[in-house]
C-alpha cells in the first residue's frame, strides 16, 4: 500500500487533461481537492439554477479561456511515449469505465437525481465498480452489496476518509465536524466524543422525556385539526417537530420562546443547499486557479459561516455562564442538553470553541433533515398501502392498553415487529443519504483491479436497496419481508448486512443511529395509534407522487397533505 501523494499521480481515467489538472492539484500540495459528493450529485439541479447568475455567465464567458488553456496545457505536459505505456499498464488494472466526452468527462450523464442516473449507467456497463469521470474529478461509483462489502469491510481503513469540500471547511471550520472531517486524530477524537457523550446509547435514553413531550405538543396539533376536519400539512409538521426536537436535545428547552428554533430552521434550509451545491471549480480544478469562481462560493459560506457564528456563540455563551454557576454550587444541575455535555467535556478533549460549533452542526445537520425525511417517506407509503396502515393500526391494538392517549418509549419496548419491518422497508426503499461519500487514503487491490489513492468514491445504498439479485420485488414497498420467514428476516441496520446501508458501515457509519431510530418510532407509533388519515377530497391514493429532489438529504418533492381523524 502506498501513500496517496506517492500514487495520485498513476491515477487516469480517460482524458490527458485530467492528469494534468491533477497534478496541478498534487503539486499545490492539495491532495483532497475533490467537492463534496453531494456537491457532485446535485451538479444538474444547480447548474440550471446557476444559469440565472452572474457566475453562470461568467463560467461560460471563461469556458472558450478553459479550452485555450486546455489546449495549451495538453501541449506544453503532453506525456512521454515511455509515462504513457506506464499510464496504459496503470489503466489495466482499473475496472472499465463507459464512454466519456473530453473535458466534461461523464458530468452529462449525472441527472437531477445522481443516485438514479449513477444505477442506470452501472446497470447498462455491468458495472458493480465503476470509474467516472466528472470534469476533471476521478470518482468511482460502487453498485452492489458485494463491491461496497470490498469497501466499506475489507478496505474499510483505506476509505474511511471523506472527499474535500470548499463550503464544509468554511461553515464547518475546518472542517472540524465529524462528518465532513478527514479520517485522522482530529476525526478520531471528535467521533469519540460524539458517540461516548452525546448521542450514546444512555444519552439518547436520558431525552426520551424531551421526546415525549415534543410528540404530544404534536398529537396535540392534530388532534385541533381532527376536531375542525382540517387538512394537516404532514411534510411541515414532521419538518418543525423534527427540527424543535433537535433544538431541545441541543440547547434545552428554555429557547423555543426565544424564536431561536425558527431561525435554526431557516438558517440550516439556507446551508443545506450550499453543502449539496456545486462549485465549477472543484469539477474543473484548473479553473480555480484563477480565483475568481471559487471566491463567489467562499462569499456565500462566509456570509453563512458568520450567521451560525452569531447564533452558537450565543448559545454557548448562554451555557457558559450557567455552567459556571452549576460548577459553582450556585445553582442546581437542572439542564442535561447536548452544549452543557460539550462544555463538560471540553477541556478532557481539548476542544476550542470552533470545534464546538463544528460537532453542534452536526446533530444540526445529520439529525434533523434525515429524521423528518424518513418519516414523511413511511407515511406516504402508509397511505398508499391501506391494508399496511390497518396491520400496524391492529399491532398496537393488540400492543398498548385500550385508550391510551400517548404511546410511550416503554410501551415500544413491548414486541412490535410490524412498526420496526415498516420502518426497515422505507429506510431501505427510500434510503434519505442515497450515496455515501467516501476517499481513498491508499491505493488497494479489489476484485483484482488496483483502486488508486486519492480517489473519490461514493457508494450507491439506493440501488444496492435495490438490487434484485438480493431483493425479491425489490421495487415494491412490502415490510413482511423483515419479519417471520420473510426473506430478509435476519437483516438489520447495524452495517453488517451490506444490502442494506441506509446508515452506511464501518468507521464512518453513522453515528446518530440510534438517536434517528428513537425519534422515528416514537412519532410513528403515536401518528398510527392516535388517528386514522385520510386524503384531502378530491384526491386519490394513487395520486400521491413520490419522486424526490435531491439535496445534502433526499426528500420527497410533494408535500404530504393529510386529513386526520381520531382514533384513540
Ligand atoms: C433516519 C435518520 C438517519 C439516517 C438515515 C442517517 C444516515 C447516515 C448516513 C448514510 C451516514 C453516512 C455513512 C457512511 O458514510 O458510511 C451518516 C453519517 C452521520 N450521521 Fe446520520 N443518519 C440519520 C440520523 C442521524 C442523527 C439523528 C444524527 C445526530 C444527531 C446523525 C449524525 C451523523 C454523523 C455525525 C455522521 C458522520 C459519521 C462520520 O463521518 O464519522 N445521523 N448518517
Amino acid at each position: 500500500m502506498t501513500l496517496v501523494r506517492g500514487n495520485y499521480k498513476r491515477w487516469k481515467l480517460e482524458a490527458i487533461l485530467t492528469t494534468k489538472c491533477q497534478s496541478i492539484i498534487i503539486a499545490s500540495d492539495s491532495v483532497r481537492t475533490l467537492s463534496s459528493p453531494i456537491a457532485m450529485a446535485s451538479l444538474a439541479q444547480q447548474f440550471m439554477r446557476e444559469l440565472k447568475t452572474p457566475r453562470a455567465w461568467l463560467f461560460l464567458l471563461l469556458l472558450p479561456l478553459f479550452l485555450l488553456l486546455a489546449r495549451y496545457s495538453l501541449s506544453t505536459f503532453s506525456t512521454t511515449r515511455e509515462k504513457r505505456r506506464r499510464q496504459q499498464v496503470a489503466d489495466d488494472h482499473l475496472p472499465p469505465s463507459p464512454p466519456a466526452l473530453p473535458v466534461l468527462g461523464h458530468l452529462h450523464l449525472v441527472g437531477l437525481l445522481p443516485h438514479i442516473s449513477l444505477r442506470s449507467l452501472a446497470r447498462k456497463h455491468g458495472m458493480d465498480l465503476m470509474p467516472l469521470r466528472l470534469g476533471s474529478m476521478p470518482v468511482l461509483v460502487v453498485s452492489s452489496p458485494r463491491a461496497a462489502e470490498a469497501v466499506l469491510r475489507a478496505h474499510d481503513h483505506v476509505f474511511a476518509s471523506r472527499p474535500h469540500s470548499l463550503v464544509a471547511e468554511i461553515v464547518l471550520y475546518g472542517p472540524s465536524d465529524v462528518g465532513f472531517a478527514p479520517h485522522g486524530d482530529y476525526w478520531r477524537k471528535a467521533r469519540k466524543l460524539v458517540t461516548t457523550h452525546l448521542l450514546s446509547v444512555k444519552k439518547v435514553q436520558s431525552l426520551r422525556l424531551a421526546r415525549e413531550e415534543e410528540v404530544t405538543m404534536v398529537m396535540a396539533r392534530i388532534g385541533e385539526a381532527a376536531a375542525a376536519g382540517a387538512a394537516v400539512d404532514m411534510s411541515d409538521l414532521l419538518g418543525s417537530f423534527i427540527n424543535d426536537l433537535g433544538c431541545r436535545a441541543v440547547m434545552g428547552k428554555s429557547f423555543r420562546s426565544e424564536g431561536r428554533n425558527k431561525l435554526l430552521r431557516e438558517l440550516i434550509e439556507d446551508t443545506s443547499p450550499l453543502l449539496a451545491g456545486f462549485n465549477v471549480e472543484e469539477f474543473f480544478p484548473f479553473l480555480a486557479r484563477f480565483g475568481v469562481l471559487s471566491k463567489v462560493v467562499r462569499v456565500k459560506s462566509e456570509r453563512l459561516r458568520r450567521r451560525w457564528d452569531e447564533l452558537l456563540d450565543r448559545l454557548i455563551e448562554d451555557h457558559e455562564s450557567k455552567y459556571l454557576a452549576v460548577a459553582l454550587g450556585d445553582s442546581s444541575k437542572d439542564d442535561d442538553d447536548l452544549i452543557h455535555v460539550l462544555l463538560s467535556v471540553r477541556q478532557e478533549y481539548g476542544l476550542t470553541r470552533d470545534q464546538m460549533k463544528a460537532i453542534l452542526l452536526d446533530v444540526f445537520f445529520g439529525g434533523i433533515g434525515t429524521a423528518s425525511s424518513m418519516l414523511d417517506f413511511t407515511m406516504a407509503e402508509l397511505i398508499r398501502k391501506p391494508h399496511m396502515m390497518e396491520k400496524l393500526q391492529a399491532e398496537f391494538n393488540s400492543s398498548v392498553p385500550e385508550g391510551l392517549e400517548l404511546v410511550t418509549e416503554a410501551d415500544l419496548s413491548a414486541d412490535m415487529p410490524y412498526l420496526r419491518a415498516v420502518i426497515k422497508e422505507s429506510l431501505r426503499l427510500h434510503p434519505v443519504a442515497p450515496l455515501l461519500p467516501h476517499f481513498s487514503m491508499a491505493s488497494c487491490s479489489i476484485d483484482g483491479h488496483t483502486i488508486p489513492a486519492g480517489l473519490q468514491v461514493l457508494i450507491n445504498s439506493w440501488a444496492i436497496g435495490r438490487d434484485a439479485r438480493y431483493w425479491e420485488d425489490a421495487e415494491e414497498f412490502i415490510p413482511e419481508r423483515f419479519i417471520g420467514d420473510g426473506s430478509a428476516s435476519h437483516v438489520n441496520f447495524k452495517g453488517n448486512d451490506f444490502q442494506f446501508l441506509p446508515f452506511g458501515s464501518g468507521r464512518r457509519m453513522c453515528a446518530g443511529v440510534n438517536f434517528g431510530i428513537a425519534c422515528i418510532e416514537l412519532m410513528l407509533a403515536n401518528l398510527v395509534h392516535r388517528f386514522d388519515w385520510e386524503l384531502p377530497v378530491g384526491k386519490k391514493r394513487g395520486d400521491i407522487d413520490m419522486s424526490e429532489v435531491f439535496g445534502l438529504v433526499v426528500s420527497r418533492k410533494e408535500k404530504l397533505v393529510l386529513v386526520p381523524k381520531l382514533r384513540v
